[in-house]
């Protein structure tokens, strides 16, 4: 079966492109329905990338937030209709200590491998998750995102002491969102603290205990505990806050990408006994988790509403060059492409 590819060719420019689908394979058919803009596609749409990572990356399709309805599975694990997420992350070879989204042998559709931004996608029915037929599809689309704050989530449950009293998150933005949503459900007796940058923003983050912008933090304010959410060049800054106000032998979870490193106070690291650990991406467990959760808690999805932004219906490549210029401009939630047929 022909398919259109839709893949940004350099900075800006996004072109078609025919491949052919194999119905008869070991893939899942799936028609994308929503697909949800990501910071890392617009740092290639925008070129902001090194231009040799955009040399070796580019063409490609992006989006790797996505959820689509199944249209063929000649494995039958799925029929055609069912609501799926779709899961980025595309291992080859499985390992007792290390997951699935830090193989270094694993793709990552968007990232030099053709994402969602596709008429159809032929997916492992390994890399699919059935969503709930009465979910929010909106809300659903950026699950992948809500993926990577489960699992780093479930690390710093593995990695941090018991002392959960007071965490703190940076970033009043999706992720710093998401990440303080779910730590409020998945340690309730936890007080969560938010770091920000405008009171506008932080006033979406309704469920938290406290919301702080980042110039009037208490002198004497103490974390057990930290997520950093922010990424860019506020990654410093934002790092180098939350060692000054954690607590000794605390546990700080970075997950905002920076394209430069970041120099940080590795002396107080040290005087204080800090734990600092890194996430990217997600892998399959954490779809599940994710979507199970979204059952378990039907009010995160309702808090998760206010995250959903620009809408754009999508029929082509100048629908699709919209959504991201709209993108830039948006100060909060995410943009949201849904595909009409
Ligand atoms: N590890 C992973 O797998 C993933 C990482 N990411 C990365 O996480 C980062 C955040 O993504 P996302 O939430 O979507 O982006 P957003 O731009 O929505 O959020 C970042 C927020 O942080 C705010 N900010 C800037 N400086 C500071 C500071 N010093 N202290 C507190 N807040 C600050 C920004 O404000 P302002 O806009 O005013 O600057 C913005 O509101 C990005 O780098 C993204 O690429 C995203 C998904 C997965
Ligand atoms: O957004 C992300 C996961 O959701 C990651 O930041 C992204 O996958 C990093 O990849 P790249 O090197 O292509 O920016
Ligand atoms: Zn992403």
């Amino acid at each position: 079966m022909l398919n259109t590819v839709y893949r940004l060719v350099a900075p800006r420019r996004i072109e078609i492109a025919f491949t052919d689908i194999d119905l008869f394979g070991e893939d899942v058919i799936v028609r994308p329905t929503h697909l949800s803009v990501c910071n890392a596609d617009q740092r290639y749409f925008q070129g902001t990338r090194d231009p040799e990572v955009l040399a070796k990356k580019l063409p490609m399709a992006l989006i790797h937030e996505g959820i689509g309805e199944v249209i063929c599975d000649p494995t039958n694990t799925f029929k055609p209709g069912d609501s799926v997420v779709m899961i980025p992350n595309t291992p080859v070879e499985s390992d007792e200590f290390i997951a699935e989204n830090y193989l270094r042998s694993s793709k990552f559709r968007a990232s030099g491998y053709d994402g969602f931004l596709q008429e159809f996608v032929a997916i492992k029915p390994d890399r699919l998750v059935s969503l709930p037929d009465d979910i929010n599809k909106y809300v659903a689309s950026f699950t992948e995102i809500v993926s990577v704050s489960v699992h780093a989530i479930s690390r710093f449950e593995r990695f941090s002491h018991a002392r959960r009293d007071k965490i703190g998150v940076w970033g009043d933005g999706n992720l710093g969102f998401i990440t303080s949503l779910f730590l409020k459900t998945m340690f309730p007796d936890s007080e969560v603290y938010v770091f920000g940058i405008d009171e506008e923003k932080l006033n979406y983050f309704s469920f938290a205990d406290k919301c702080y912008v980042t110039t009037k933090i208490p002198k004497d304010l103490e974390l057990d505990h930290a997520f950093e959410c922010v990424g860019g060049n506020g990654s410093q800054i934002a790092i180098n806050q939350i060692i000054d106000y954690i607590k000794p032998e605390g546990t700080i979870s970075i997950l905002g990408v920076s394209e430069y490193p970041v120099p940080i106070n590795t002396r107080m690291v040290l005087e204080k006994g800090l734990r600092i650990f890194g996430s990217s991406r997600s892998g399959r467990e954490d779809f599940v988790k994710t979507v199970e959760l979204y059952k378990s808690h039907p009010e995160i999805v309702e808090y998760l509403e206010s995250l959903v932004g620009f809408k754009k219906e999508v029929r082509n490549v100048a629908d699709i060059s919209i959504a991201f210029e709209e993108d830039i401009k948006k100060a909060f939630g995410k943009t949201i492409m849904k595909w009409v047929k």
